[in-house]
């Protein structure tokens, strides 16, 4: 071999992972009410994507048509490569409401099981992965409850336990914890960024509280309403590792924090 071509070195190729999910030019309207125009986004695998925007502006609507349950009117959702016909076993959704989207007549443990029925999972199999569950979210000691005898921290966490025995590859949440208190919201955000670290899951997450977008998300998506669309992509250029306190103080926080703040009032105005 030549000794000049012994002295290039290879030049470092950027990693090109290709997107895990990809809307491409994906519009949605509700009769002749254009809700969604001209969507293109990328998320990669195991990344955390925050979606904030004004009230109305099809943020739920957005996370709908990820979930399957909604089909764009153009364009496409796509997920690994793949393009969305419905929901896929391989998508979970966190709710809100967290009461309906438990059975009450189910134990915590049982609740959990239904999922993996569901998955097939043979029956010796389940035990252990509903306690391994129900310990990363915080319930261990509390399989045999039924939901009505838990707080709604304790539902919340329950809930996302039921998603993540779907063994999802992305986990979508649309307000998870907008009916929590301040404590037991900032508890849940520190639980449930440990999960998604620990488990590589890809979360998209709605929320109306600017601060939460920031402190849970890698990127915060803005959109912009009538018609809904995404107006912003803010990188969240925060250390991995958060912590309530000193993270919220932090003056790229605080400066994301601004933009974001004045994204939402000029949207709204
Ligand atoms: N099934 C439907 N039929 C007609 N219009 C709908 C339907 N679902 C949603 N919309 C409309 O689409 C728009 C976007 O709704 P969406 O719930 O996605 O907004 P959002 O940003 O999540 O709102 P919020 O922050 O208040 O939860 C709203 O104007 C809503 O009224």
């Amino acid at each position: 071999m030549p000794a000049q071509i012994l002295k290039v070195a290879p030049r470092p190729q950027p990693v090109t992972a290709a997107p895990l999910i990809r809307f491409a030019g994906v519009g949605l309207s509700f009769g002749r009410t254009e809700i969604l125009r001209g969507i293109d986004l990328e998320i990669a695998a195991g990344e955390f994507v925050s979606v904030i925007g004004p009230s109305g502006c099809g943020k739920t609507t957005l996370l709908r048509l990820l979930a399957g349950l909604q089909k764009p009117s153009a364009g496409q959702v796509s997920m690994a490569g793949r393009p969305l016909r419905g929901p896929a076993p391989d998508i979970a959704v966190v709710f809100q409401d967290y009461a309906n989207a438990l059975l009450p007549w189910r134990t915590a443990a049982g609740n959990v099981a239904l999922a993996l029925e569901a998955r097939g999972v043979p029956r010796p199999e389940r035990a252990a992965r509903i306690a391994e569950l129900l310990q990363m979210v915080g319930l261990g000691a509390h399989a045999e409850r039924f939901p009505a005898q838990m707080s709604g921290g304790m539902q919340q966490r329950l809930q996302i336990a039921r998603c993540l025995a779907q063994d999802p590859s992305v986990l979508l949440m649309d307000e998870p914890f907008g009916a929590l208190d301040a404590m037991t919201r900032h508890k849940l955000q520190d639980e449930l960024r440990g999960i998604v670290r620990r488990t590589g899951v890809t979360a998209f997450f709605v929320t109306h509280d600017l601060e939460e977008a920031i402190y849970l998300g890698d990127r915060v998506i803005a959109l912009a309403p009538h018609p809904g669309r995404i107006a912003h992509s803010f990188p969240v250029t925060l250390p991995p590792q958060r912590d309530q306190l000193s993270t919220r103080e932090d003056p790229a926080f605080l400066a994301l924090r601004r933009a974001l703040f004045d994204f939402i009032q000029e949207a709204s105005a």
